[in-house]
């Protein structure tokens, strides 16, 4: 066995978002968001699961956040639900919204726990959609208004904020692809709907730079890995587009304060365009102060000529996959954190998402999950092959804290470390919960 030790000072957490733990789903004065209607209309979400009592969070977080404090994290990433603030979209704040999110920051802060609060985790309120969601420009000036609220309500409580989750999830797989809420496929609305994600983003950093709230701001953006399976240029660049979709297409912007041309050429080529308004590109590349990543796996890929968005094919190598069929991948970790260090420069970075589906269940009170704990200890391998390779990471969230509504999965799918049962709503500590305790208290693990 090796032994690999992080630098002092990393910060250990975990993640949850608020739809996929919070449940509560018509309480407190809550709205109905887009994943309300998505979940509850036959067909798009696995067993017609949906988000109604999901963990039960919203009740027992006090519970949670114990078993966060067993744990050791000294982070932990939660989402806001925008429609339990603005109950209509827009308009009215509601109080008893804001004061559970007080009641549970403060907790989190009592147990040591530093906040990172994600502003947009997919929940759009669905009077919002009704009105074209992230298609129409108006939610852009929506969300900053959400964001203001909660800015001036938390400052000097949350002093890690993300303003968006994954907006290639909100964008494309939502819509072109069809998979996520609201389940459109148009690869222009896609396309406008990222523009626009992206112009939101850019103006809640500035909002967050004219109030001098304290503490910093990012985005998360997911990421995957494709490696060409051979040294052909069209099965190089096949890989860069679909790579591209997550990274350059949503980072250029950010760092670079354009969009990577060879993206902006294959989207033309499909008929596709950009509309930029005056500003756009100014309002987009605001610096933040830290990048959050998200990665779960990646693969083998090549050429394909009208095999999907990008000409590519995944290749079957007969790698292992977790229990959602992804590839298990660890090098990909490290092959998208040296490759954005390169492309972005000496960016903070926080692993804002990683971790794996096994679906073990409790027997005798255990749950022997050794698949997930093989997973973490490749992937932070990897994690700390880029830290010594001089990527700047700063923290890990572990996806996640405990088993959760899976989005189009349902409940069939689970990635927690403390296993939950859907009928009882009780929590099982996995073997996994035990590992990842002692790599935080050691900060360093056995691989
Ligand atoms: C049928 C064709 O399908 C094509 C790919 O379809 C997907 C589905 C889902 C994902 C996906 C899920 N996650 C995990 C979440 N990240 C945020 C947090 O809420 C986790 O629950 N990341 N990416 C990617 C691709």
């Amino acid at each position: 066995m090796a032994i690999i030790q992080f630098p002092n000072g990393i910060k250990w957490g975990s993640a949850t978002a608020a739809y996929q733990v919070e449940g509560a789903a018509f309480e407190d004065g809550r709205g109905p968001s887009i994943w309300d209607t998505f979940s509850h209309t036959p067909g798009k979400v696995k067993d017609g699961d949906n988000g109604d009592i999901a963990c039960d969070s919203y009740h027992r977080y006090e519970e949670d956040i114990e078993l966060m404090k067993e744990l050791g994290i000294t982070m932990y990433r939660f989402s806001v639900s925008w429609p339990r603030i603005y109950p209509e979209g827009t308009g009215e704040i509601n109080q008893p919204g804001l004061a559970f999110y007080h009641r549970f920051v403060d907790k989190l802060l009592e147990n040591g726990i530093e906040p990172m609060c994600t502003l947009y985790h997919w929940d759009l309120h669905q009077a919002l959609q009704d009105k074209g969601g992230w298609a129409n420009r108006d939610t852009i000036g929506a969300f900053v208004t959400y964001a203001e609220t909660m800015f001036n309500e938390f400052n000097g409580k949350i002093k890690h904020w993300l303003t968006l989750n994954e907006p290639w999830c909100v964008s494309f797989l939502s819509n072109h692809m069809g998979v996520h809420a609201p389940g459109n496929q148009d690869l222009q609305l896609a396309t406008t709907i990222s523009h626009h994600l992206l112009v939101a983003h850019g103006k809640a950093v500035q909002k967050f730079r004219e109030l001098e709230v304290q503490g910093q701001i990012g985005f998360a953006p997911n990421t995957t890995w494709l490696e060409p399976f051979s040294s052909r240029q069209q099965d190089i660049d096949a890989c860069r587009r679909e790579v591209g979709q997550q990274i350059e297409w949503f980072m250029d912007p950010v760092f670079k304060g354009e969009y990577p041309q060879f993206m902006l050429d294959w989207f033309n080529k499909k008929g596709v365009g950009l509309q930029l308004e005056e500003g756009d590109l100014e309002a987009i590349r605001q610096p933040v102060d830290f990048l959050g990543i998200n990665y779960y796996t990646g693969n083998l890929a090549r050429y394909k000529e009208d095999s999907g968005l990008f000409d590519t094919e995944h290749i079957e190598t007969g790698v292992e996959r977790t229990d959602i069929g992804w590839p298990v991948y660890p090098d990909g970790f490290y092959k998208v954190l040296t490759y954005i260090a390169g492309r972005y420069g000496d960016i903070p970075i926080y692993i804002t998402e990683n971790g794996a589906c096994y679906n073990d269940e409790p027997a005798d009170g255990r749950v022997k999950d050794d698949r997930r704990i093989s997973y973490l200890q490749h992937h932070l391998a990897a994690l700390s092959r880029a830290i010594e390779s001089g990527v700047n990471i700063k923290g890990y969230f572990l996806w996640s804290l405990m088993d959760n509504f899976e989005w189009a999965e349902g409940y069939s799918k689970r990635f927690g470390i403390i296993h939950v049962d859907y009928r009882t709503l009780v929590r099982t500590k996995k073997d996994s919960y035990y590992w990842y305790k002692k790599v935080i208290a050691n900060n360093w693990l056995e691989v």
